[in-house]
């Protein structure tokens, strides 16, 4: 089993790079499907196993994909299949946002039924809805969606119960080779909208409005493969400024944009940590004590859920009572429970979180409930006393590069090992007879 160990105690000092961003790249991988000519060039890439499954998805499509140096060069010239088994949708629910790009391009898609995970239900209704406009038939049963147009698509006017990231994406593909205009209302509008939104109009579609709540596609006949460069990872680059504000250390984030985490930045510079916008990224300083916050996660420009679990760790070391109220997701507090075998004074009633700073917290074996809740554990681990070992790291790799080495760089104790349960156990009764 692998794990990674953590002994508590080291401020952070340095310079860490951040990566291209795990929920741009997605939606771009997905997009390269619609160019029916010429080959797509994606820049910038994290060598993350969300990427590598996406390529394979590709790839069982009959799309041609090569992974190197951080870029994925994709061509999707030749006829493309038109089904996602179940095997990459269960691995990675992003898996879903081929079926966008399948459905204009062959006019029918099958994809797996993604079912819930570990921080809801996460249904994709508005994505079907959003289908279902355009003119395709939507058929569920057997584990699988099937959609199918007869013809093309045609554009419609599509307003979005709530603003789903996936579900903008999505559309917003289908729609690129639609026939006529699509109006999408009530629309995400994350950074990473904007990056899709981008590429999209450099492979030769015409979308506008991304990034406000209104996207306005006009239908083309044709896409070509385009090149492109994704945007910085807000979330990694917000994981290691709540790195720096923990141990209070003193930690230059290059790459991060400031203006994609405002409400991050807001949120802990009302705790008290110092925060400077530099030219080449953004730089954290913990300060010897932390304030309580309430924090409520709602979507962009609103504070990201996707950094919930990281500023619980970082409340933890606050003084005074803090709230957190989850609104994006139903179920995203799995972590807790793993936060208070590390002493965590926490509790959950309902929607929110309440929780009691600057308990003496103490190392343990936790386990990763998802991958913000891994980041979270770990960044806890930095300051506990003793021990942590965080296990089930394949969260962890969806979305973070060498993120131990990155740490460990900075000056954390930290490594990681694949450790047999039986040495574990061995260990742990010296300590024991030892103490
Ligand atoms: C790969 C990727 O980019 N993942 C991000 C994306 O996920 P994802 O695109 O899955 O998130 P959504 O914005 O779609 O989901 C937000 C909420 O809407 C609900 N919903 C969504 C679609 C739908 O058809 N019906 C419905 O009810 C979901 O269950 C959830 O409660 O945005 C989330 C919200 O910022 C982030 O946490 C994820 O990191
Ligand atoms: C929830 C997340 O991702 P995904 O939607 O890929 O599960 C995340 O990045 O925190």
């Amino acid at each position: 089993m692998e794990k990674i160990i953590v002994r508590g105690g080291k401020r952070l000092y340095g310079t860490v790079k951040v990566e291209g961003a795990k929920n741009a790249v997605l939606p771009v991988i997905a997009a390269t499907l619609l160019a029916s000519d010429g080959k797509s060039v994606i820049r910038d890439v994290p060598t993350l196993s969300d990427v590598y499954t996406i390529n394979e998805v590709l790839r069982n499509l009959n799309a041609q994909v090569v992974f190197e140096n951080n870029t994925v060069v994709v061509d999707a010239s030749r006829e493309l299949k038109d089904e996602a088994p179940f095997e990459y949708v269960r691995k990675m629910r992003a898996s879903v946002l081929v079926m966008g790009s399948l459905l204009a391009r062959n006019g029918r898609a099958r994809v797996a039924l993604p079912g819930g995970c570990a921080i809801g239900s996460r249904p994709i209704d508005q994505h079907l809805k959003g289908f279902e406009a355009m003119g395709a038939h939507v058929k569920v049963g057997n584990g699988f969606i099937e959609a199918e147009v007869n013809g093309r698509l045609k554009g419609a006017k599509i307003y979005l119960d709530f603003p789903s990231v996936g579900a903008t994406e999505n559309i917003m593909m289908a729609a690129t080779l639609a026939q006529g205009t699509t109006i999408l209302e009530n629309v995400a509008k994350e950074p990473e909208i904007v990056d899709l939104a981008n590429f999209l109009n450099k492979m030769g579609a015409n979308v506008r409005g991304a990034g406000t709540g209104t996207i306005r596609i006009e239908g083309v006949d044709v896409m070509f493969g385009a090149d492109h460069n994704i945007i910085p990872d807000r979330i990694e680059a917000g994981t290691f400024m709540v790195a720096a504000a923990i141990t209070g250390g003193n930690v230059l984030i290059k790459g991060a944009v400031p203006e994609h985490i405002s409400s991050l930045i807001a949120k802990m510079e009302e705790m008290g940590v110092i925060i400077f916008e530099e030219e080449d990224g953004i730089r954290v300083i913990g300060p010897d004590h932390l304030r309580a916050v309430d924090i409520k996660t709602m979507p962009h420009p609103g504070f990201p859920t996707d950094m919930q679990s990281q500023m619980m760790a970082l409340l933890l070391r606050a003084e005074g009572t803090s709230m957190i109220t989850e609104t994006v997701f139903e179920n995203r507090f799995m972590h807790v429970e793993e936060f208070r075998r590390m002493n965590a004074d926490i509790k959950i009633e309902g929607r929110s979180v309440i929780l009691n700073g600057l308990s003496n917290l103490q190392g343990a074996e936790v386990s990763a409930t998802d991958l913000r809740a891994a980041a979270a554990l770990i960044l806890t681990g930095l300051v506990a006393d003793g021990i942590t070992r965080v296990t089930e790291l394949k969260h962890l790799d969806r979305g973070y590069v060498r993120f131990h080495e990155k740490l460990a760089s900075l000056g954390a104790d930290i490594e990681r090992v694949k450790e047999d349960v039986e040495t574990f156990v061995i260990e742990n009764y010296v300590s024991d007879m030892n103490a």
